[in-house]
């Protein structure tokens, strides 16, 4: 207690959940299921509302910060830029792979991936998520009728496919076969994972050891590196025999004859050819991008369907816009219709706002800081950036802020007073790199199918979207994903 005066002491001036207790704060209330885990954690967020923007909680001997004041995260989210130790149970499948590395390893990788992302490559990838999205198409109308569906596994699994063929030039058909060992093994460790975050008995390596979610949890991964590891084998054999593309001879995936740059080769070149990279910052950096990727966008996907069925107005005019882009024509999805349709813009946008897929994230504060609320911050401590608190702030969206209304963003009504206000792919130098990919694939698929189907939900009684929400690593809906899909008439053909 000693050494650590200087963060009780700051600590102290931090107001606090009343139901915090003696030596373990808070974190009775962060060890149920993901649901009550989700439900207190916005809790706290609204009580920092209330309370200059922070709450504080001990989760045991670790203080954390929870924020919503968008001029203090601005400065937290630019200044402290190491992730919170928790990261290091995912660094088991993704190593220091940028999203969670340690800063010094972070910034060479950051610097190296950014041109990978540029808005060039990233819009000529419209083609396979337009190519993607007709699978989807082809999924979701085996699934209309009067029955409700969950949207989840399809939609997920053309996440993985269009994700797949992006960073690693191969196509792993999830869409296609739903047993896929990479879409199993991927949504097994995440929710191994998610366990061991929460629940602090599973932490310990060595007790880790002694369930039965280690042997799972071994086997997963085995899979995924074993399956990155052969693709890059492989695309380095194509390099070095200076060939384009190799025969399809392989029932799990393959190098087909794909023409196009993947994130692989982008980041062969970029980190310097054979001097670059090293197989295993390869393999690192493939398998954070398609971590970072795939549930992410999953999830706004889902949820931005699950909100059209509930109000149909909204979908009405969002179709009516696709209506007028595409006409009767069938021609594919291009780059030049997503720009163009500002209303199916704002739906997303309001989707994000109110469902960001990754609510918090977590910063360490390495040197003491001072922040502009006045608020300082111990080293040592953990800051929790409460994106969805900062997106759902009365005194940022006025009192209208639980609303689901997409036409808050037309360009004569919002007024972002701060930039931390809304901020779904996080703020500052650290900030989502996929952002724009995400985006396209997202408003890609999301046009494919609402120009085919109607989606048909729950209608809310009222403004405010009743979701119940859990926190499994992103921001989930407890109940799923349900609705039934009726075939529009004017449906394209293939
Ligand atoms: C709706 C979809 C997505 C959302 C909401 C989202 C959100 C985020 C957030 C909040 C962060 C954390 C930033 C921080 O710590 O401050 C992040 C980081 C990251 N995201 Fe995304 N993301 C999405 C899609 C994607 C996609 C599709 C990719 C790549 C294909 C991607 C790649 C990354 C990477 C590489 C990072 C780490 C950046 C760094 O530490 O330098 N994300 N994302």
């Amino acid at each position: 207690r000693f050494r650590r005066r200087r963060m009780y002491k700051l600590a102290s001036k931090v107001s606090h959940p009343k139901d915090e207790l003696p030596f373990i704060g808070i974190a009775h209330k962060l060890s149920g299921n993901t649901e009550d885990i989700m439900t207190n954690l916005t809790k706290f967020s609204y009580e920092a509302m209330e309370t200059n923007g922070v709450t504080r909680g001990w989760l045991n001997h670790i203080l954390y910060l929870l924020m919503v004041n968008p001029m203090d995260l601005e400065v937290v989210l630019k200044t402290c830029m190491e992730k919170d130790d928790l990261h290091r149970f995912i660094r088991k499948i993704i190593g220091y792979g940028g999203i969670f590395a340690p800063v010094p390893i972070w910034r060479r990788r950051r610097k190296i991936l950014l041109p990978a992302f540029s808005p060039k490559i990233v819009e000529g990838f419209v083609e396979v998520f337009s190519e993607q999205s007709q699978i989807i198409k082809k999924k979701l109308e085996s699934a209309c009728g009067p029955e409700a569906f969950n949207l989840w596994p399809i939609v997920s699994a053309y996440s993985l496919d269009s994700v797949c063929e992006t960073a690693m030039g191969v196509k792993v058909k999830a869409q296609m076969n739903s047993n896929s060992p990479f879409l199993t093994c991927l949504a097994n460790l995440l929710n191994i994972i998610c366990e061991r975050i929460f629940h602090l008995w599973l932490q310990p390596e060595w007790l880790f050891r002694l369930f039965p979610q280690y042997n799972e949890h071994q086997r997963c991964i085995h899979t995924l590196h074993d399956f990155t590891d052969e693709v890059i084998r492989r695309k380095r054999d194509e390099i070095k025999n200076e060939k384009q593309s190799q025969p399809e001879s392989d029932s799990q995936f393959d190098l087909g004859n794909y023409k196009r740059k993947s994130f692989l080769d982008l980041l062969i070149s970029l980190s310097g050819g054979e001097n670059g990279y090293t197989d295993l910052e390869l393999r690192e950096e493939i398998l954070t991008l398609t971590v970072a990727g795939t549930d992410t966008s999953t999830v706004a996907m889902c949820f931005t369907l699950v909100l059209l069925g509930k109000y149909p107005e909204i979908q009405e005019k969002l179709y009516q816009e696709i209506k007028e882009v595409f006409g009767e024509s069938n021609r594919p999805v291009v780059i030049g219709d997503i720009r163009s349709m500002k209303y199916l813009d704002r739906v997303v946008k309001e989707t994000l706002r109110l469902f960001p897929p990754v609510p918090f994230v977590i910063r360490k504060v390495e040197t003491e800081i001072t922040l502009p609320s006045g608020l300082m911050c111990p080293s040592g401590s953990g800051i929790v950036v409460s994106i969805i608190g900062a997106h759902r702030d009365p005194k940022y969206w006025g009192p209208d802020a639980e609303h689901f209304d997409p036409d808050r963003f037309l360009p004569e009504r919002f007024n972002l007073q701060h930039a931390c206000s809304y901020m779904p792919f996080s703020n500052g130098p650290r900030n989502c790199v996929g952002y724009q990919y995400a985006l396209i694939s997202i408003k890609t698929v999301l046009t494919t199918i609402l120009r085919n189907f109607k989606v048909i939900g729950e209608p809310e009684k009222g403004p405010i979207p009743n979701i119940r929400l859990k926190l499994d690593i992103m921001l989930k809906a407890v109940e799923g994903y349900h609705v039934k899909m009726e075939k529009r008439k004017t449906s394209t053909m293939d």
